[in-house]
């Protein structure tokens, strides 16, 4: 009764979506297909084009090339009932410090009601731990408390789907675990799809089951956290010293090249170290080559290391 027809296509659907600024191409052919429900997040460096991906998919930003789909909608012609089934956590936003965090729920719940039944204030506060500070203002919140009632704000309308950018920048570790229990709280709701950007790989793995690495324009890996750390830590580093110099060498059989080594080396190795990558490393060093300027040679260079992995596990299962 006034409510939308049920979609049940995926949540977001977007192909070969570009983008450019002036001269500057930041997306350069995006495909991505989320099913509805779980949390996804997209996982890249700082200026990979992240906030430009979900500012396109929230309708906030035009974009020059693609197809886009959200909850079976172009966000370019979204209209305002689509708008409330779309829950927005942007990275910051300024509101006035004045108003109290009961008032302002109040206010915002006001705006959904057309179109869905929105949570009441007392729920919804409780929810995001914030009932003590129902009647403060919210230029007194912490910025962790300050960070919850954002999400109170964007999850108001019962949201399909929500979308957080960047949502624990700037939180102590306190405040961070805090937030990602709160997350985990939301994805109990019934059916929430949360699509969450951050660069912190960590964070990625604590809160989504699907983890989507953004970086010189496109996706560049896609997967479960378990999938992509497996990816990543077949290949293993050997090194060692041999008459005063350091040899390197790469090898997904680690074991196997010691002990060939050792079996030629009449005593002279020593300092033998095996370091099998992890994702982490690989994900660090994508960040490092890409903050250096090197985004082809960063993305190279990550792609290597997995590609590696998944041709080893070709061949080990063949
Ligand atoms: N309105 C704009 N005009 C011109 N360039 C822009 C604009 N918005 C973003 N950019 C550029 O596009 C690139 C991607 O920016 P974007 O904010 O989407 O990246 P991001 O991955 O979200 O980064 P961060 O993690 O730092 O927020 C950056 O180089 C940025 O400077």
């Amino acid at each position: 009764m006034g409510h939308p027809p049920a979609y049940d296509g995926p949540a977001i659907a977007v192909s070969d979506l570009r983008m450019r600024y002036g001269d500057k191409d930041v997306l350069t052919g995006l495909d991505l297909e989320i099913e509805p429900g779980g949390v996804t997040a997209l996982l890249g460096p700082n200026g990979a084009g992240k906030t430009t991906t979900i500012e396109i998919l929230e309708g906030f930003r035009g974009r020059s090339d693609g197809e886009v789909s959200v909850l079976g909608v172009d966000p370019a012609r979204g209209d305002e009932a689509w708008r409330a089934r779309l829950g927005v956590v942007l990275q910051e936003w300024r509101d006035n410090g004045k108003w109290k965090v009961r008032d302002i729920v109040g206010h915002f719940a006001e705006y959904y009601r057309p179109y869905t039944e929105p949570w009441g204030a007392g729920e919804l506060l409780e929810m995001v731990g914030l009932t003590a500070q129902a009647g403060q203002r919210i230029q007194t919140l912490s910025g962790g408390q300050r960070r919850r009632l954002d999400v109170a704000l964007g999850i108001i309308g019962k949201p399909s789907l929500l979308f957080l950018d960047e949502p624990t920048t700037g939180f102590d570790p306190h405040a961070r675990r805090e937030f990602h229990e709160l997350i985990h709280r939301l994805t109990d709701l019934d059916g929430t799809t949360i699509l969450l950007t951050t660069h912190d790989l960590d964070e990625a793995e604590k809160l989504a089951e699907r983890i989507v690495i953004l970086a010189g324009g496109r996706i560049i890996a896609d997967g479960s956290p378990d999938q992509l750390a497996r990816a990543a830590a077949t290949t293993a580093e050997v090194k060692w010293i041999q008459e005063g110099q350091l040899q390197i060498h790469a090898t997904e059989d680690a074991t196997d090249f010691v002990r060939k080594l050792l079996a030629t080396d009449d005593g002279k190795v020593t300092e033998l170290e095996i370091h099998r990558a992890s994702l982490e490393d690989a994900y660090l060093e994508l960040v490092a080559k890409f903050e250096a300027g090197q985004a082809a040679t960063a993305v190279d260079t990550f792609l290597a290391k997995l590609w590696l992995a998944s041709f080893a596990k070709r061949e080990a299962t063949r």
